[in-house]
């Protein structure tokens, strides 16, 4: 109408010709229908993308439970999880378990209120909670997060505990200085960890993306471990020749590789599609692109008796070590432990070289959530 009537305008005071009436209703009728369409678009956005911010008084109880439904409304997986750990977090916890209830039921400040509605914002975008608070546990170290660096799962403590036993075992028996080279570092979770568990310990960590160095190297500094650990920005795939000369000998190889067949990432959740770097997840194929590379440089980089600790898809184990009996004859197959869920645990001879292997299923979404994620991005 606007457009219209500046039209009208001009042809009045002859700067343009006046246009066919048929024309000019056309143009009028497209605008009025955008106006329309995109003044209900933004009041439904307004009213969709958040619950109402509270009018009166509300305590941190109160605020918890109202985002908890609204995310459950919306779908959020983990919603009263999230809520809570925002929460927590904003009230400087690390669970709301652990807030003392005076505070919970006390009045929420406005600054808290408005830290709230930031952060449980990003978490209706479906961003990871932990991307969303900046920092995880694990373990016992609480580690700085950032997307797209991959956040490390509870699965994974596994590992680190398997291969702290281990080392531990042999640290008993001999005095030396041990060092490990992890494969794929990522925030740092699992070198770390051995860090802090191992005072003797040295470690190599390298990875290919710069975002999950950085991070690696910004928690080593928090933790004040960054002495024992060298870092590289490495591609294994590309960079075989330059870790073998930089990262070696070591008494154990230690990687979470992305270990998911290619044809699994469509099917993982929003939270993991959108956020995380793919290149933590997509194993290729067969998911064994990575492992197999890191089994190829692994007898070049182990001394005697060293060992390889690998987490794995749940179809991996037999596939591997058919593959490493078939490929890498001094590699021998130790054991395949399984992850919280316990199914089995399998152990082979101890030769020189020894292969362990941890399996864990990520958690794969079924149909219907990605039908309504689709639904709500077109809305
Ligand atoms: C599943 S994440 C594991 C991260 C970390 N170790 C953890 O457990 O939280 C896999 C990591 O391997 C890295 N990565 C993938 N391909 C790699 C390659 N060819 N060379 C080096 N690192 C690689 C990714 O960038 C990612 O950080």
């Amino acid at each position: 109408f606007i457009y219209g009537y500046f039209y009208w305008l001009l042809a009045c005071l002859q700067f343009i010709p006046p246009l066919p009436l048929l024309l000019y209703f056309i143009v009028a009728v497209f605008f009025f229908l955008f106006f329309i369409l995109w003044t209900w678009g933004s009041c439904a956005a307004r009213s969709c993308s958040s619950p109402a911010f509270p009018a009166s008084d509300i305590t941190a109880l109160e605020v918890v439970d109202l985002w908890k439904k609204y995310f459950q409304e919306k779908g959020v997986t983990e919603p009263d999880h999230s809520s809570q750990y925002i929460m927590a977090h904003l009230l400087g916890a690390k669970t709301i378990e652990s807030v003392e209830q005076e505070r919970l039921t006390e009045i929420l400040s406005q600054e808290k209120i408005e830290q709230m509605w930031r952060l449980c914002l990003r978490r209706l975008s479906r961003m990871p909670v932990q991307y969303v608070i900046e920092e995880w546990d694990f373990r016992d170290l609480t580690l700085k997060m950032r997307p797209p660096v991959f956040i490390p799962r509870p699965e994974t403590e596994e590992l680190v505990e398997l291969m702290l036993n281990d080392l531990q075992m042999k640290d008993g028996k001999e005095d030396v200085q041990r060092r490990c080279l992890e494969v794929g570092c990522g925030s740092g979770a699992i070198s770390l960890s051995l860090l802090h568990g191992l005072p003797q310990l040295k470690a190599f960590a390298l990875d290919q993306s710069q975002e999950a160095v950085d991070l690696t190297r910004e928690n080593a500094l928090r933790l004040g471990l960054q002495d024992r650990l060298q870092l590289y920005h490495m591609d294994i795939m590309k960079d075989a020749e330059t870790v073998l000369r930089l990262c070696g000998p070591v008494s154990a190889v230690v990687s979470n590789p992305p270990y998911l067949f290619s044809e699994d990432m469509d099917s993982l959740e929003p939270e993991i599609l959108r956020f995380e770097d793919h290149a933590a997840l997509d194993g290729g194929k067969d998911g064994l692109e990575v492992i197999k590379q890191v089994l190829i440089l692994a007898p070049q980089i182990l001394l005697n008796h060293g060992r390889v600790y690998l987490e794995v898809d749940p179809r991996h184990p037999p596939l591997i070590r058919r593959w490493v009996e078939a490929n890498v004859e001094e590699l021998h197959y130790v054991e395949t432990k399984h992850d919280i869920s316990g199914r089995f645990v399998q152990k082979t001879s101890q030769p020189r070289y020894h292969l362990g292997i941890i399996t864990h299923p990520y958690s794969l979404v079924n149909l219907e959530i990605v039908f309504l994620f689709y639904i709500h991005c077109f809305i």
